[in-house]
């Protein structure tokens, strides 16, 4: 709906959408399908934008979304099997689409952190096949379209998206959030600093200065491989990168007559529990703190900011009762860390629910506190079951360079239909050290 990256930095004569005069002469509807390969799960969206007049920025006007488990790097042993799981959901797409407009539909796939922890080859076989699967369909598959995203990008346009939510891009006493995404392979923190120093201490990976809106930007975001909170259970155990299934992995922040199979990344593990004497939510923790301590970048600055917590920090605020999963709602750190020693306590007594539960809450807790650096006090807003990643969606900009479009404030929660936002821009150039946005990156954040 709204280009936040401002259009002057939309550089490029090829356009991935239709162009506003030919859209308009065929119709004023068009379509874009975007997939979001996550490391748990894959996810279509199906875009349908209108476009009103051509003195008019297009709108979203719908958006049909569905998922499928595991994610595809499950199937990195049998690449032709993950395609087929992306099939599925394309042929959706197919249901949904009129054929008149089949080939000026843009298809996009953008993996995370999933791929990016396979060995390149395989994780480049399982893009070949989709590729292949794409360009098979009747579809417009454009160049560099299937692909990994990298971690920058997917904080960068999480936190766009959060911002664009939460009214604050629109807003002339701009305050803006911070972001906390938990993803299973992969978390990201990004925020906009406001004090000189932590421009100054951060290493310049991770500050990405961008434009939008005639607003410039220098965001601190960092995206931690291999921190998702399914890798960092392997990381737990110790069997992350382990190629052994005979071997037994035990913990002692899992219930101690447990023994069981899971499978992550296309391999099997075993795991279990420890003896009783060194269950519970001391050894946990400490067991815990071993995968965290020093591994992660702790700038002073987050303890006064705002920060909006979701995907896996939202699902397990949601699984142990700590918010309301449709209102979502404030948490402080030591919430997390009192939960995790209620659950992790009760390990030896009860056998319920998931095993995982008393791990993955010490590792959030672990994770804030020693990894980021917040305080016990410090708040969380755990608002949504917000899906980010690369769910948004790019179209190269409708607008020629230079021509604009006016930031119309804009709220999208108040009576909004739609949970996803639309962010649409082009690569960045010009200024300098702008960061370039590469070909068909986009960010759609659906908050449902
Ligand atoms: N972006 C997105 N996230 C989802 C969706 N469904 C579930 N999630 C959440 O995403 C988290 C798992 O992260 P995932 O994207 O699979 O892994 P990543 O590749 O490390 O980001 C969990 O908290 C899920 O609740 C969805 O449809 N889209
Ligand atoms: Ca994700």
């Amino acid at each position: 709906e709204v280009d936040v990256f401002s259009p002057q930095y939309g550089i490029g004569n090829e356009e991935l959408l239709p162009s506003r005069s030919t859209s308009l002469n065929i119709s004023n509807i068009f379509y874009g399908i975007m997939f979001d390969a996550g490391s748990t799960g894959t996810r279509i969206h199906i875009y349908t934008f209108m476009q009103k007049s051509s003195a008019e920025p297009p709108h979203l006007d719908n958006e049909i979304f569905e998922s499928v488990k595991p994610g595809l790097s499950a199937y990195v042993d049998q690449p032709e099997q993950g395609a087929e799981t992306v099939r599925g959901l394309l042929d959706m797409a197919k249901q949904t689409i009129p054929s008149t407009h089949w080939s000026s539909t843009p298809v996009v796939l953008k993996a995370t952190a999933g791929l990016r922890l396979l060995p390149e080859q395989k994780a480049q076989a399982l893009l070949s096949e989709v590729q292949e699967l794409f360009e098979e369909s009747p579809f417009l598959v454009p160049d560099e379209c299937v692909s990994i995203m990298n971690g920058t990008y997917e904080g960068i346009l999480a936190w766009v998206t959060i911002n664009f939510l939460t009214g604050q891009l629109y807003d002339q006493n701009q305050r803006t959030v911070g972001i906390l995404d938990l993803g299973g392979a992969s978390t990201q923190i990004t925020f906009l600093p406001q004090a000189e120093s932590t421009l100054k201490a951060a290493s310049e990976k991770y500050i990405s200065p961008f434009e939008m809106f005639n607003r410039s930007y220098k965001l601190y975001t960092h995206s931690y491989l291999g921190f998702g909170l399914k890798a960092a259970r392997l990381a737990i155990l110790g069997a992350l990168g382990g190629k052994d299934e005979s071997r037994m992995y035990r913990s002692s922040c899992l219930p101690p007559s447990l023994k069981a199979e899971w499978k992550f990344g296309g391999i099997n593990y075993k795991y279990g529990g420890m003896a009783e004497e060194v269950t519970g939510f001391q050894s946990c923790y400490a067991e815990v703190l071993k995968v965290i301590r020093e591994k992660l970048d702790q700038p002073a600055e987050i303890r006064s900011r705002t920060f909006y917590a979701f995907s896996y920090y939202y699902d397990r605020a949601v699984d142990t009762g700590m918010i309301d999963g449709d209102q979502g709602g404030i948490i402080l750190v030591k919430d997390f860390e009192m939960k995790a020693n209620k659950v992790c306590e009760a390990l030896t007594e009860t056998n319920t629910g998931s095993p995982f539960l008393c791990m993955d809450l010490t590792y959030i807790t672990a994770l804030l506190k020693e990894g980021f650096g917040f305080y016990d006090h410090t708040e969380l807003q755990v608002r949504w079951r917000a899906y980010s990643g690369t769910t948004v969606w790019l179209f190269r900009s409708h607008y020629k360079t230079g021509e604009g479009i006016p930031p119309t404030p804009f709220s999208p929660l108040a009576g909004s239909t739609h949970k996803s936002v639309l962010v649409r821009g082009g690569p960045h150039q010009g200024a300098e050290g702008i960061r370039e946005l590469p070909r068909c990156q986009a960010t759609l954040l659906s908050v449902g």
